[in-house]
């Protein structure tokens, strides 16, 4: 096993701007890196660049000491003992589920009962030993993406590449395949790399993640480092579900902003050291605003059960629109007091 290195990595596909720009990163060894962002960003692009079906324009792919490809060569993708599980599963439908399960196997000339053992472990794995025989049309959705990711374990790759694996599934089986994909990567120890627009699932899973936008890489960290200090406001607006404001802060401030220098920027308080030109993104989180009698007034715009809290969504006395959780419902359209405990300068 060893780290998977990307090296200052461009790609264009001619005209305009790359789809892939710049973008330098390292997966830990048995890392699991979630890559998030809008669509169209990139990621991706960056994944059939790591499985070899697309080459960079520019920069460099290595795993350990073995350069995977470059602008001038690259290693074709049957030779990167990688695999990669799609949104569409692509299981072939004339087959049984073992028979899809052990076609990496038969491809590679093994059969008998060593094929028997690692299909027989791969589908005990993925719990789902007793559907060996099934074809995958007589497979709920989440039975098959389990297929697909059995498929991928019993060639014991060093990487694993999955595209939105989850994106067509409902809510329910994603909880429960998450924890599928917990157990596969603990298990095979294989370096994961998981493509999404989900930030909560990303949270849920990856070890790192790295968020894209335009094609470049925003910012790579672990999930409680990149929810507590995100970078910019693209990660700010898409990691948690905060508020990025528009507020006057003082030249110098820190990035953890305390309540006092909030409510003054918030009041439009002219703070020593701040000129026109400073206003910044501020995030704040919505478990960081409370209803408190010693806050700030505020009207409330709505107000959602989420079943175990409301969701509110709070004007500030400039329009600017504000998150917050409570534990009781508010009328839209009164008025309540708020406190903003923390705020993150981005
Ligand atoms: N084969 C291709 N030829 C030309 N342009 C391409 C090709 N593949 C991707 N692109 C462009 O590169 C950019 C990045 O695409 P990519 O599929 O990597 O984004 P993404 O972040 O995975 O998006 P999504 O989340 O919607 O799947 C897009 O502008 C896309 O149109």
């Amino acid at each position: 096993m060893a780290q998977l290195i990307l090296n200052h990595v461009t790609k264009h596909f001619g005209g305009g701007r790359p789809a892939v720009s710049d973008v330098s990163l390292t997966v830990r060894e048995g890392g699991f890196l979630a890559l998030l962002g809008p669509s169209g960003c990139g990621k991706t692009t960056v994944l059939r660049m790591i499985a070899g079906f697309e080459q960079p324009s520019d920069g460099s792919i290595d795993f350990g000491e073995r350069r995977l490809s470059d602008a001038a060569r690259a290693l074709p993708p049957e030779r990167r003992n990688m695999a990669m599980v799609f949104q569409s599963y692509a299981l072939w439908p004339h087959m049984t589920v073992a028979e899809n399960v052990g076609y990496p196997l038969k491809v590679r000339g093994i059969s008998g009962s060593a094929w028997q053992r690692s299909v027989a472990d791969a589908l005990a794995l993925v719990k789902l030993t007793d559907y060996a025989d099934r074809r995958p049309a007589a497979l709920s959705g989440g039975q098959r993406q389990r297929v697909a990711l059995a498929r991928c374990l019993v060639t014991s790759p060093d990487v694993v590449l999955l595209d939105e694996p989850l994106a067509n599934l409902d809510q329910h089986l994603r909880k429960s395949m998450e924890e599928t994909f917990r157990i596969f990567h603990e298990r095979s120890g294989a370096t994961m790399i998981y493509v999404t627009h989900d930030q909560a699932e990303a949270m849920a899973l990856a070890t790192d993640v790295a968020v894209m936008s335009e094609g470049r890489l925003m910012q790579m960290a672990p999930p409680a480092e990149i929810y507590a200090r995100p970078e910019g406001a693209v990660v700010g607006g898409l990691i948690g579900r905060g508020s990025v404001l528009k507020l006057a802060v003082p030249e110098g401030a820190p990035r953890a902003l305390e309540w006092s220098l909030l409510r003054s920027a918030l009041a439009g308080v002219r703070m020593e050291g701040a000129g026109d030109g400073a206003v910044r993104d501020v995030l704040v989180r919505p478990e960081h605003v409370r209803h408190d009698g010693e806050g700030m007034a505020l009207r409330v715009v709505s107000c959602v059960f989420e079943g175990e809290r409301f969701a509110l969504t709070l004007a500030l006395p400039d329009g600017q629109s504000l998150k917050a959780y409570g534990d009781r419902a508010i009328m839209p359209g009164d008025t309540a007091r708020f406190v903003m405990s923390q705020g993150w300068r981005l």
